[in-house]
């Protein structure tokens, strides 16, 4: 699949929690204030949408992205992602959950962070590591992380993050993910030739979008793509986005469940400074990345520590070990890995600590990630 990034530069970067609004041109903001419920969210948009209305398809680019930057200066009902740099001006009001995740409102990982936290106060971020680093400086309470799907697979570069950064996995969420796509009023899809969106939901869709013969055009997250196609008034793209988003941006949805098989599920993962207590009084699951000598038989040897106490495991993903991705035995070079495990059982049952202590002794690196409730909602 062709996937043609587009970055946009950050020319500012955004206050939250200090309230105080200011502009990127990448992600000109999102509609929602922190913690209202969807009946001001709908109000924010009509704003945006009124004084939006009269712009045509044809003006100066320039000229539109001024007239919206200044919407959205003067608008109080907008808040903007977090960005590394105002995380230190930030504080946090300690009130209901504060739960990070990378986009703008109507991203599946706000959904997802509501799924896990009820009436939690979602703060969208600029990127993953400002997600973590606002957990890291007690900003806000948790991180949500997409980590894999049922139809893209695993998520390779948030399993990097997981080891980048010390947060524990505290919980996990299964999502139904139902891809729509979004256009402006007005537009048809005939008059498509570009469909913007996140890498994995482009790839998602990949099916439905060869079909329609549009150019794809990864952004950072689903939400993001519908905001753009609605600030700059495209009328030749769409975005492949939630419902939630064509609510949030005032779009239209010209499809519905696009996705390329019904079951179109995320899992994303909870993070937190502390890990929590794990119980045997539910169904637990443990996440663990360890590396291994290079040899015959020693992967074989580290899943037999959990195949002998009958630990049933969930998943095996393998990374590059970046720092050292080869490593010279014999005159021939091997490429270094790291395994990240996930097993069904709590670190409060002996099985697993018995099966953790095996593996440490042969082990060359072993971190336990977390230790978690199972998401049984979609059993
Ligand atoms: O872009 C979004 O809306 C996200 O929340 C990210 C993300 C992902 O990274 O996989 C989450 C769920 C879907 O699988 C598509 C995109």
């Amino acid at each position: 699949m062709a996937v043609n990034a587009v970055r946009l530069p950050v020319t500012q970067l955004h206050g939250v929690i200090s309230g105080n609004l200011s502009l990127t041109n990448r992600k000109p903001s999102s509609v929602v204030r922190f913690g209202c419920g969807s009946s001001q969210r709908c109000r924010s948009i009509s704003v945006l949408s009124t004084q939006l209305e009269d712009d045509d398809f044809g003006r100066d680019d320039s000229v539109r992205s001024m007239e919206v930057k200044k919407i959205l200066d003067e608008s109080p009902l907008l808040p903007k992602p977090l960005s590394s740099n105002k995380l230190a001006q930030s504080v946090s009001n300690g009130s209901r959950v504060r739960v990070a995740y990378q986009g703008v409102p109507g991203a599946y990982s706000e959904s997802a962070a509501e799924k896990a936290y009820p009436n939690c106060e979602a703060v969208p971020c600029e990127e993953f590591d400002t997600a973590f680093e606002a957990v890291e400086r007690w900003l806000v309470d948790r991180a949500v992380l997409p980590i894999e799907n049922s139809l893209g697979g695993s998520i390779h570069r948030n399993y990097d993050l997981l080891l980048r950064h010390n947060l524990h996995i505290v919980g996990e969420v299964k999502l139904a993910v139902r891809h729509c796509l979004l256009a402006n009023h007005g537009v048809n899809i005939e008059d498509l030739r570009r469909v913007l969106s996140h890498p994995q939901a482009l790839a998602q869709c990949e099916n439905t979008l060869t079909k329609l013969g549009l150019v794809r055009e990864a952004v950072d997250d689903t939400a993001g793509a519908a905001q753009q196609i609605a600030y700059e008034k495209l009328g030749d793209a769409a975005a492949v986005a939630s419902a939630e988003a064509a609510k949030i941006y005032g779009l239209n949805i010209i499809a519905e469940d696009i996705q390329d098989d019904c079951d179109n599920v995320t899992r994303f993962l909870m993070l937190a400074r502390e890990p929590i207590i794990p119980g045997t009084n539910r169904l637990f699951k443990t996440s663990i990345v360890f590396s291994l000598e290079e040899g015959p038989g020693v992967l074989f040897k580290a899943l037999a520590v959990f195949a002998l106490r009958e630990i049933n495991l969930t998943k095996i993903e393998s990374r590059p070990l970046r720092k050292h991705p080869l490593r010279a035995s014999g005159g021939l070079k091997y490429f270094d890995y790291l395994f990240y495990v996930d097993f069904e059982a709590s670190m409060a049952d002996e099985v697993a600590q018995n099966a953790l202590r095996h593996l440490e002794e042969f082990a060359t690196f072993l971190r336990v990630l977390g230790s978690y409730p199972v998401d049984t909602s979609m059993l």
